[in-house]
């Protein structure tokens, strides 16, 4: 049974198109993962398929239920967590929980239970009673996720669960995530630009760039299809070292980049010494070579010619970050 269907979902800004005929089914019990750099659509499709925003065309349902026309069903089987925080700093953990459980007419005695059972599932029971202003980062997002959880809803959305946090933090909460899913059976849809996230916590991933879903399956079947291993080589020569070994039959994949090609094969590490030998003998140049695993990371590169920019989503980590810290 699929928990989320879209179909032809579109969202224009006037006349920039942020989400591009988006179509994809999720699973009831699935942990699924919209993956792409900073600005790619991802917070646009998820608050449209949380009604917060109005889709421009196309068709969603979340539960069963209509986002366009049964916006309150859809609220109510729903939890969110976004980016932005929005705890009380000046109440407590139990108190932000209770506003919470209030707005959403849990009774008293069922409310009271509840907090607490998932106060315990996320291992801030014993500091149920202290202000949020004295929480970590990281104890707020689990306190976030919680509150998140209290109506019990069978879907939950997480934008960016981990933007902002350290290493550390961010594996701790992972373990959460995937406690949640498993422990429970909550479906969650999450968006993140970490590659490792997507790769770790999601049972498939759809990269989206530029509005448009360019590759969705498993990570493992997304990896595999690039070939075994991939060897990346720096050279000023690049497109002449491409024309001389792009006809090697172990080679699955090449690529030509700014100033690097990526080869996919098997077995890497048999066929970089005739690599090397035949670049040698043709007076090119290598600068650098490396062998790896495939990433996500190479599967962005793969079909979009881009990497993830990392540097420009941790500019902006830091920048949000310096915003919270003022308020
Ligand atoms: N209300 C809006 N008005 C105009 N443009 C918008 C609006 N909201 C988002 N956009 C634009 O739509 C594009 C997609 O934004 P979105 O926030 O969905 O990206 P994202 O993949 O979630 O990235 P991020 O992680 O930075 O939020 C961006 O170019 C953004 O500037």
């Amino acid at each position: 049974m699929y928990a989320i269907t879209v179909e032809d979902l579109v969202k224009k800004f006037g006349d920039f198109t942020a989400v591009n005929n988006l179509s994809f089914n999720i699973e009831s019990g699935e942990v699924f993962g919209l993956l792409g750099p900073n600005g790619a659509g991802k917070t646009t499709t998820i608050s449209m398929l949380s009604t917060m925003l109005k889709p421009t065309s196309g068709n969603a349902s979340v539960n069963g239920f209509d986002i366009r026309t049964n916006e309150d069903d859809v609220r109510k089987s729903i939890g969110i967590v976004f980016q932005d925080q929005s705890l009380d700093e000046e109440l407590t953990a139990y108190e932000n929980m209770d506003f919470h459980g209030r707005l959403y007419r849990i009774p008293k005695n069922v409310r009271q239970k509840k907090i607490i059972e998932l106060l315990e599932l996320v291992e801030l029971d014993d500091k149920k009673d202290n202000l949020v202003k004295t929480y970590s980062g990281g104890m707020r997002r689990r306190l976030e996720i919680a509150r998140g959880l209290l109506h019990e809803p069978k879907v939950l959305f997480l934008d960016e669960p981990t933007l902002g946090l350290d290493p550390q933090t961010r594996n701790h909460l992972w373990d959460y995530i995937e406690k949640l899913n498993k422990e429970k059976g909550i479906t969650i849809i999450l968006t993140t630009h970490y590659m490792e996230e997507a790769d770790k916590l999601c049972h498939r991933v759809a990269i989206v760039d530029r509005g448009q879903i360019i590759a969705l399956d498993t990570s493992e079947k997304l990896k595999n299809d690039i070939g075994g291993d991939v060897i990346t080589i720096v050279s000023q020569q690049k497109d002449d070292l491409y024309s001389i070994i792009r006809s090697l039959s172990e080679i699955k994949s090449i690529e030509v980049h700014d100033n690097f090609i990526t080869i996919g094969l098997q077995n890497a590490e048999k066929h970089v010494a005739k690599i090397v030998t035949m670049a040698s003998e043709n007076g090119i140049t290598i600068e650098s070579l490396s062998i790896h695993k495939p990433t996500l990371e190479d599967v962005f590169l793969h079909f979009t010619g881009r990497t993830i920019r990392e540097e420009e989503a941790s500019t902006k980590d830091k920048m949000r970050m310096m915003m919270k810290g003022r308020r």
